[in-house]
């Protein structure tokens, strides 16, 4: 499986595979083989990374005693922990010849030993190829549960993510709240800048959104120009505050075209999770809120306080629908 180590100090595996680098290492690596055949089997039973990690950290005890691994990819934002971190640590960059895979620190209280490093390094040559594909997997995945054009959750893992939001936040008596937002005229903007520039305007869009909320929060794109955010322990006055950040984050937003800059706006309607809610009646009240706040002019947040204490009739509705704001545009 692996090659003999050359003088550079670099183990090559057949075919495509390099860990690299290895450091100066003297000793041939010296595995029981049918630990090996049993490790690379087991490998290939799973493409869930941290069931990967797992197995390998597992198996290879048999080999090698570690307290923990600490598998790291950095410019994906993957970091798998198992075990406990300790004093004397080992990390490898692992790499094919055309995909980066990451690092893998080994964590023991004891120093390692030269065999060690060489057994551990043939241990790891089996786990290469298996982890370049639960990498792709995960991708693949990940890209699956994404609006292309804005990198926003799409419809997909927004009914799958409410859903599971929705009963937890039941189950364990949390706040949630959710932010029904909706660009303002937004057909007037693909008229007269064309759809590229609205295409623009909407990436630029969930960039202002997700820079406005926490990392557990979450943007779904719920239609063409329509965002749903998901706030998790967030009440009714926590997602005003939120909302009213977005919007202005939003109102902050510019897009050149020619000589013109294109300030989008939001519309926003608020709800919060009440004790009989289904994922459904939450989601329609947070598109009641939206609907008021485009009735009463647009560029605002509504929440469910508003729509009690001041319902706005249909007729009133209809009546401001022709007296709202559009997309502002300046020449520069
Ligand atoms: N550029 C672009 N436009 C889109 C996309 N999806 C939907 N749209 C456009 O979004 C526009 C939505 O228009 P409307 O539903 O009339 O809403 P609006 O003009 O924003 O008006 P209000 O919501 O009432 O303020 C339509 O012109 C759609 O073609 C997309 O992916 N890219």
């Amino acid at each position: 499986m692996v090659s003999p180590l050359h003088n550079s100090g670099q183990a090559e595996l057949r075919d495509d595979k390099v860990i690299a680098p290895f450091g100066e290492l003297a000793i041939k690596p010296d595995i029981r083989p049918d630990l090996l055949f049993r490790l690379s089997a087991r490998l290939q039973t799973t493409l869930d990374l941290s069931q990967l990690l797992e197995i390998f950290c597992k198996e290879i005890q048999h080999s090698v005693l570690i307290d923990g691994l600490s598998y790291r990819v950095r410019d994906r934002d993957i970091h798998i922990s198992m075990g406990r971190s300790s004093t004397h640590s080992v990390t490898y960059d692992l790499n094919t010849r055309n995909d980066r895979i990451g690092e893998l620190s080994f964590y023991r209280a004891s120093r390692f030993r030269e065999y060690e490093l060489a057994n551990l390094e043939g241990l790891l040559s089996t786990l290469v190829y298996p982890l370049r594909n639960a990498l792709h997997y995960r991708e693949a995945l990940d890209a699956s549960f994404r609006d292309p054009l804005t990198g926003a959750g799409n419809r997909v893992a927004l009914d799958r993510t409410l859903d599971r939001e929705v009963e937890l936040a039941h189950r364990h008596e949390m706040a949630l709240s959710i932010l029904m937002l909706d660009l303002d005229h937004f057909k007037n903007i693909n008229d007269r800048y064309g759809h590229h520039t609205g295409d623009q305007v909407l990436r630029e869009t969930v960039g202002a959104i997700t820079d406005s909320i926490r990392q557990t929060d979450i943007c779904f794109r719920y239609g063409g120009e329509e965002f749903l955010i998901l706030l998790s322990n967030a009440n009714q006055d926590d997602a005003l505050v939120v909302a009213e950040r977005i919007r202005r984050a939003v109102a902050l937003v510019s897009v050149s075209y020619l000589d013109q800059v294109i300030h989008p706006a939001a519309s926003i309607g608020c709800a919060s999770l009440t004790f009989t809610d289904s994922r459904q009646s939450l989601v329609h009240r947070a598109d009641l809120a939206l609907y008021t706040a485009k009735g009463l002019g647009r560029n605002r947040v509504v929440g469910e306080a508003i729509l009690v204490s001041c319902p706005v009739e249909q007729s009133e509705l209809d009546a401001m629908e022709n007296n709202t704001t559009e997309p502002d545009v300046q020449a520069n």
